[in-house]
């Protein structure tokens, strides 16, 4: 990719708010300062300073330049090797636990999330770590299972779901857990176009500020930021009219 040098037009962006509410608890951040990443002896990450407040941000760009591993600083599944990164001013490397509950991550293949055999035991688990009560617990599944028209999946065995189904039952095991931030690690890489549809459309109606990594364009059109990567680094941060535009054209 031909985007070596930097270029940061957009860092920072007011939350949308088209209803004139107050403030509600999406108006957080995530600020990440000098951050880089080392595996081995390899810099995956190099120096970066952000401030995320969008409610919709991608983190697109080729194979390899760092995106995953970015996600993942998001929520502390993975500390940095330099810098820091504040949720809500929680430091990731100091208060790992408290950050988790506050961002959500949603991974690439369902398989890695779902844990429990039947799909309303695999979303009461993360509830009953919570300490809920029953009743709270089942008002939250029922909730999610009707937002995203998985009812009469219920008692269905999780390994039996369709792709798209086992994306949106991980999504929902998130979500249940009443997250502010969710990551989505590319959510829709293994779906056919219908269920792209389905899980894109469940992006589209989250109440929570959504951190999505993809290859996939056309879902993050209509995103408030775009972060393109390349070797490390954010090389284009700009509206998705703009940035994609840029991305595609450089991509060749
Ligand atoms: N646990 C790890 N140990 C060693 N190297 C790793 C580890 N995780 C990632 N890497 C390397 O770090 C680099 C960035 O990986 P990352 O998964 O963040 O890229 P990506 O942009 O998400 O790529 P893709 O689009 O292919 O998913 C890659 O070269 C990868 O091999």
């Amino acid at each position: 990719m031909s985007l070596s040098k930097p270029v940061m037009r957009r860092e920072r962006h007011a939350p949308r708010d088209t209803t004139g509410s107050p403030p509600t608890p999406t108006d957080g951040m995530i600020e990440i300062t000098g951050v880089s990443h080392r595996f081995g002896d390899r810099e995956v990450l190099k120096t970066l300073s952000l401030t995320l407040r969008e409610r919709r941000v991608a983190v697109v760009g080729s194979n390899g330049s760092g995106k995953s591993t970015f996600a993942r600083l998001l929520n502390g599944l993975q500390v940095p090797t330099e810098g820091r990164v504040l949720v809500d001013g929680l430091d990731t490397r100091t208060e790992g636990r408290a950050v988790r509950r506050h961002v959500g991550f949603v991974f690439q293949n369902p398989d890695n999330q779902i844990v429990y055999p039947i799909v309303e035991e695999d979303l009461a688990f993360g509830l009953k770590n919570l300490g809920l009560d029953k009743r709270e617990i089942a008002a939250r599944i029922d909730a999610v299972l009707t937002r995203y028209g998985l009812e009469n999946q219920r008692q269905q065995p999780s390994h039996t779901l369709s792709g798209g189904e086992k994306q949106l039952l991980a999504i929902s095991g998130v979500l249940v857990m009443a997250p502010r931030y969710v990551v989505l690690d590319e959510p829709t890489t293994l779906l056919d176009l219908r269920n792209k549809r389905r899980v894109a459309e469940a992006i589209r109606g989250l109440d929570q500020t959504a951190i999505v990594v993809t290859h996939d364009l056309d879902l993050v059109k209509d995103f408030d930021r775009v972060l393109v990567f390349d070797d490390g680094r954010v090389v284009i941060d700009d509206a998705p009219s703009r940035a994609l535009a840029r991305y595609v054209d450089a991509m060749g």
